[in-house]
């Protein structure tokens, strides 16, 4: 049903454009209007949910404040048209990026007002994910992949999966070539450490990786910070280009120079959350001079008029002053003609909610069947269908795979920087036990070697894979936010493609204090101790990626970890008699997974040992089987079998709050 909404103009019908993409008749741009209609966005440091308020170190009387609310938004009404560039303009602090997040449903807190209409449509979450792309302000690329692994990555996971894999190809081929990078496509992005693309071209790649999906709107946050003026005019310029080949395009920018002010349609300019202008862009410098602020000779326009809408807090009387003239300037410009928005017939978000669960349901009804639809909403309906098509849990769980491989296995210093760790760890454990003997004095020996094997490069990797998850944030909370792949299909991806890196590193840890300390030789004893070892520190990572998982900060993490590591480190039947631990806290060896790994260690290369005891000696001071020695280290309760459970589960707890705490904790990178 279609409601009013002030005057009716908009609602226009257009045909859909059907862009040839290997012949594909999926592909079709809808062009879209974008309207906004009274957008008020105002937030409120309220805290969260429980469980988030006790990962983000909340104080508990932190949890009993109401919250101060800022207005960030007010009544904000424009339109942005298709095959135009629109650029929202403003002082830092004015609310340009807070306005694009509100459009793109972006937003995680705060209340908002008003309306965003998508030609004539209310937009929904859904809506404006399947036909809108959000490039952010600053390149969230991965250093080690080249350009084109980088989009097709994307593109296997967000075109329909009706497309065949020449055709994902064909499409990612063809974004490199509308954007100018067939020269660096197979270039590595690179980083600060890795050599590869300048900004100006990895900020293509960042729009690049939003045109895949044939985008109506494109919203781009300040898409020239960071860039010299050369490369920032030859951005906009594309964009532009974008723009005339149909789509709506709408970025915020700081004070443009004027050859890029020349290439923008049109401009909003925002001071502290109100419009103080909306139009054409070059009938900006008249509007304001019929205000009686005529730009002086010799001064970018845009320069001149964001200072002019900008609050001056140098002294007092400069702030009062500023304020003043921003005040009058969205005065003026509320009863200018400038002001009156577009007004466009409403298709309500009921009527929309409704239709979408149609399309979801795959119900016959959908397009067919005697509903009517608006031409509007039944082409946004075809875009929404084609984001429900998109790749299930097992093409993502595969594309995430692979990309976590070969990331990992192009960082050749990473790798081998970690097989060094694990030997040098193994020569020191090593070394320190060389050549144990069976003589009275050895068995503590014995059991020294099987406790210091399972605590310590388990231990030394805590730290560095927490480090790893949380750089990993870069991208998994944007990724997420982008629905590219389900937290699931990242979770599963990356516990076993760590899996095969994890196993070499175990064995070059393994091999030589195996050998130099001089264990069982046979190949039960070998495999056994390989198998023990590896789940012990699977259990560490398992640890670390839970703590990464749950805790804000890679220092809090660490700590965090660290400080349950003790804990298990102190209850594993080492330190302390597994029989003098007070049955309040036997649970804790129970669940305990380096107790698990002690006790097997020592079943598998103690338990059948004979030691040569002086005859003198009681047996409590030497024990002279390796079964009587279990029995002293309280280690005889449990068996192998036993073992193996408190393993298994160890890392199934670890991994299931891990899961959690990715699900339903969104972790913010840290420098974000
Ligand atoms: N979630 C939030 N909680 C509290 N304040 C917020 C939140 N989001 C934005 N703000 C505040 O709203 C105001 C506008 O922020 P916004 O980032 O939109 O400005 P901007 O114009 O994009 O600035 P810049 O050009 O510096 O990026 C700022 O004062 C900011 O501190």
């Amino acid at each position: 049903m279609a409601t009013s909404y002030g005057s009716i103009k908009g609602g226009r019908q257009e045909e859909t454009r059907i862009d040839g993409i290997g012949g594909s008749s999926t592909s079709s741009t809808v062009p879209i209007d974008l309207h906004v209609q009274d957008l008020s966005y105002s937030v409120t440091d309220k805290p969260g949910r429980w469980w988030q308020r006790i990962t983000h170190f909340q104080m508990p009387w932190e949890w009993m404040e109401s919250g101060r609310t800022n207005q960030i938004l007010k009544n904000v009404s424009f339109s942005a048209k298709n095959g135009e560039l629109m650029a929202i303009m403003g002082g830092s602090g004015s609310g340009k990026t807070s306005l694009l997040d509100v459009v793109a449903c972006r937003t995680t807190t705060g209340d908002v007002t008003g309306h965003v209409l998508l030609n004539s449509v209310s937009r929904t979450k859904a809506l404006i994910e399947s036909c809108a792309g959000y490039v952010r302000q600053d390149d969230r690329l991965i250093a080690h992949l080249t350009v084109r692994e980088t989009l097709l990555f994307v593109a296997q996971l967000k075109l329909p999966k009706s497309f065949s894999s020449r055709e994902v190809s064909s499409r990612v081929d063809e974004v490199i070539a509308e954007l100018g990078l067939k020269h660096v496509a197979h270039t590595k992005v690179g980083d600060a450490n890795v050599r590869g693309l300048s900004g100006g071209e990895r900020r293509r790649v960042s729009i690049g990786i939003h045109l895949l999906i044939l985008p109506s709107i494109i919203l781009l946050d300040e898409p020239t910070s960071g860039l010299d003026s050369f490369t920032a005019t030859n951005i906009i310029r594309t964009l532009s280009q974008l723009a005339r080949k149909g789509r709506t395009i709408i970025m915020s920018i700081h004070q443009p120079r004027f050859d890029i002010f020349s290439m923008i349609d049109s401009l909003m300019i925002l001071s502290s959350g109100r419009v103080v202008y909306d139009g054409a862009a070059n009938q900006m410098v008249d509007y304001f001079a019929s205000l009686g602020f005529p730009c002086p000779e010799h001064t970018n326009p845009c320069d001149f008029y964001i200072d002019l809408a900008t609050v001056d807090p140098t002294n007092r009387e400069r702030e009062e002053t500023s304020l003043q003239i921003i005040h009058n300037l969205h005065e003026a410009f509320k009863a200018s003609s400038h002001a009156k928005a577009d007004m466009v017939s409403i298709v309500d978000s009921d009527e929309v909610q409704r239709s979408m669960d149609l399309v979801r349901s795959r119900s016959p009804l959908a397009f067919k069947g005697g509903r009517t639809y608006t031409k509007d909403l039944k082409n946004l309906l075809s875009a929404y269908e084609l984001q429900c098509e998109t790749p299930g849990f097992f093409t993502q769980f595969y594309v995430i795979l692979i990309r976590f491989l070969r990331v990992s296995s192009d960082d050749y210093l990473g790798i081998l920087s970690k097989v060094i760790h694990a030997i040098l760890m193994s020569l020191l454990l090593g070394t320190i036990y060389v050549d144990l003997q069976l003589d009275e004095q050895s068995v503590r020996d014995w059991f020294g070697i099987m406790f210091m094997t399972t605590v310590m490069y388990p231990y030394m990797v805590i730290l560095g894979l927490a480090k790893q998850c949380h750089e990993e944030r870069r991208f998994l909370y944007f990724e997420l936010q982008d629905k590219l792949y389900s937290p699931v299909a990242y979770y599963v991806a990356r516990v076993l493609g760590e899996i095969p890196f994890h196993l070499v590193y175990v064995f070059f840890y393994c091999i030589p204090l195996y050998t130099i300390a001089g264990l069982k030789m046979d190949m039960y004893s070998m495999t056994m101790f390989f198998i023990v070892v590896s789940a012990s520190v699977f259990s560490s990572r398992c640890l670390a990626m839970m703590a990464a998982a749950l805790m804000p900060t890679f220092q809090i993490a660490g700590v965090f970890a660290q400080i349950i590591f003790s804990l298990l480190l102190m209850s594993a039947g080492f330190f302390l008699n597994l029989d003098s631990i007070i049955a309040e806290l036997r649970w804790m060896s129970d669940i305990n997974y380096i107790r698990w790994s002690f006790q097997a260690l020592s079943i598998v290369e103690i338990k059948d040992l004979k030691f040569d005891c002086n005859a003198s000696l009681v047996p409590a001071a030497c024990p002279a089987t390796g079964s009587q020695a279990l029995v002293q280290y309280g280690l005889d309760q449990g068996d192998l079998g036993m073992a193996a459970v408190g393993l298994g589960g160890s890392v199934l707890f670890f991994l299931t709050i891990t899961l959690l705490g990715i699900r339903f904790i969104p972790q913010k990178p840290q420098d974000e």
